[in-house]
């Protein structure tokens, strides 16, 4: 899928002005293509994957997803989209405590009504693939931060979603660690095929991504972009 935004601008309410949270956005992330967006705190960031995600719309420009403009949507196919097509990773994991981790999985199928079989069978290999088929049973407060983490990703690939929204994702992680969900996140992005926007404070993971841009007030700077990089994948 290709997610496009043009000219997006947000504000939110503050007092009697408006804030600007996106100042005229644009950016274009691909099928396989990892986008990675920095930024100090209060720049815009976290505004810019609910905007992505279809969870706010912007005051003004566009939001299109495979040409579908999201502004033309009624609420109950917005809803949709979000459920069928987007995958959430937030900072911190929001795990339901007394799930194990296969559950935390199967939840996401029950809600939307997959089969059971079908789901059991990507539940199981998903965690294989996030290296976590040995904690499947295990509730929450039995895994490390990392493990949290990558609990978290295996949920939002749950449903198979053409784009996924990242939220520092190695925010609590050490070094090794939050490389290896940064490596993680690379390989799905090419093998499920999704646009990914991953958002980080820490610029030593923006080698792992094809395109990076940085967030200043509201404003995305695209880096240049690296064709010897992107032409291996
Ligand atoms: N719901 C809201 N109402 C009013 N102002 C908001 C709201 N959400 C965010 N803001 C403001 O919009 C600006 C951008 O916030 P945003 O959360 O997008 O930044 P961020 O780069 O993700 O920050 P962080 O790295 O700290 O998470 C900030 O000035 C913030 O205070």
């Amino acid at each position: 899928m290709t997610l496009i935004l043009d000219t997006v601008h947000l504000t939110y309410p503050d007092g009697e002005q408006r804030l600007t949270a996106l100042d005229r956005v644009s950016l274009q992330v691909g099928p396989g293509e990892i986008f990675a967006v920095t930024g100090p705190s209060g720049s815009g960031k976290s505004s810019l994957l609910a905007v992505a995600g279809a969870l706010i719309a912007p005051d003004s420009g566009t939001v299109s997803i495979d040409g579908i403009l999201l502004a033309g949507l009624d609420r109950a196919a917005l809803d949709r989209v979000r459920r069928e097509r987007i995958g959430f990773v937030f900072q911190q994991a929001n795990l339901l405590p007394s799930l194990t981790v296969l559950d935390q999985l199967l939840l996401v199928s029950h809600l939307t009504r997959s089969p059971r079989e079908a789901a059991l069978d990507r539940a199981r290999w998903l965690l294989d693939r996030v290296g976590l088929t040995t904690k499947s049973g295990k509730r929450p407060h039995q895994l490390s931060g990392g493990e949290r983490q990558r609990v978290g990703i295996a949920r939002a690939l749950m449903g198979e979603p053409a784009l996924l929204l990242v939220d520092e994702p190695t925010s609590a992680l050490d070094h090794d660690r939050g490389h290896a969900v940064m490596q993680m996140l690379r390989e799905v992005t090419v093998e499920q095929r999704t646009a990914t926007i991953v958002v980080t404070h820490d610029l030593q993971y923006l080698p792992l991504a094809d395109r990076t841009a940085a967030m200043t007030d509201g404003r995305l700077s695209l880096a240049p972009t690296r064709p010897e990089f992107s032409a291996a994948h």
